[in-house]
């Protein structure tokens, strides 16, 4: 049997993707849709004080194309937190018009394919701060899950850990190539939901996701390894833009 890798993991993690009734929405009286922008804007609210006390961390993008319209990405300290956030959200008033498209649930990690031996990466303050984000405010957001392959010879889980940790320091070091363009969140889902990670990616030029994971498909780990489920992109949805997005 091949060594398991050493994971570390912070905050859970809820991808709430949302599809809004816009016909239902258009049809509700100005005064009801207001009141409904208001009860989301109240979560907001909450959402905001969250992060600023440093509890956990959420950020709000629309989605571009027919999966999705909305996407909350909502990071807490235990699973009971995460499932309160959804829970407090579905019992909201704008709940009625935003119905469930996907969701994802994950945990944030970090491997120790990368650390120096003998150090523990888990005293290190910018590692503590990795595994509790505070998520990045950029225009775009891609999120995106996917698996290692587990087939004949590309048997990722099959392979020694030096080999392992040779690929992966090979794809840090294009990731880092993107240093200040784009930023990376890695979200472990063995056990917690039906892929094995979820890659969620920042950046304020959505071109810079185009480019980073092309480049990434002709590296080792990714052109052997990497399978990947549906891909969402989105426009950061600001306090400021609720209201054009609504249509208010
Ligand atoms: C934006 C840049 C970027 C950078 C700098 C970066 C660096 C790193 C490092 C140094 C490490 C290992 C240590 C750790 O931190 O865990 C990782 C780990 C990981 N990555 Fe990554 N990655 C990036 C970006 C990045 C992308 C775009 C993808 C999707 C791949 C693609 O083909 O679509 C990805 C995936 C992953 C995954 C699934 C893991 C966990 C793999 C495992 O087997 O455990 N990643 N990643």
């Amino acid at each position: 049997m091949s060594e398991a890798v050493q994971t570390l993991e912070g905050w859970f993690a809820l991808h709430d993707f949302r599809h809004i009734d816009w016909p239902r929405w258009t049809h509700l009286p100005v005064d009801e849709r207001r009141h409904m922008r208001d009860a989301f804007l109240d979560l907001v609210a909450r959402w905001d004080e969250i992060e600023a006390t440093k509890e956990g961390s959420t950020a709000l993008y629309t989605v571009v194309g027919q999966k999705a319209d909305l996407v909350m990405v909502h990071l807490r300290p235990t699973l009971q937190d995460l499932e309160a956030t959804e829970l407090t959200f579905e019992r909201s008033e704008f709940a009625t018009i935003a119905r469930p498209a996907y969701s994802y649930v994950s945990v944030v990690e970090l491997s120790n394919y990368t650390t120096k031996p003998g150090v523990d990466p888990s005293d290190e303050p910018v590692v503590q701060r990795r595994l509790k984000p505070i998520l990045p405010k950029t225009e775009h957001i891609c999120f995106y899950p996917m698996n290692k392959r587990r087939q004949g010879e590309d048997n990722w889980y099959m392979l020694g850990v030096e080999d392992r940790r040779t690929m992966m320091r090979s794809h840090g070091e294009i990731g880092r190539r993107y240093g200040g363009k784009v930023t990376q969140i890695i979200t472990g889902s063995v056990g917690l939901d039906d892929w094995e990670w979820g890659v969620t990616l920042f950046a304020d030029d959505p071109i810079v996701f185009k480019k980073l994971i092309y480049e990434m498909r002709f590296d080792e780990v990714s052109a052997r390894f990497g399978e990947f489920g549906q891909f969402f992109v989105g426009n950061r949805l600001t306090r400021e833009r609720i209201d054009s997005w609504l249509g208010l």
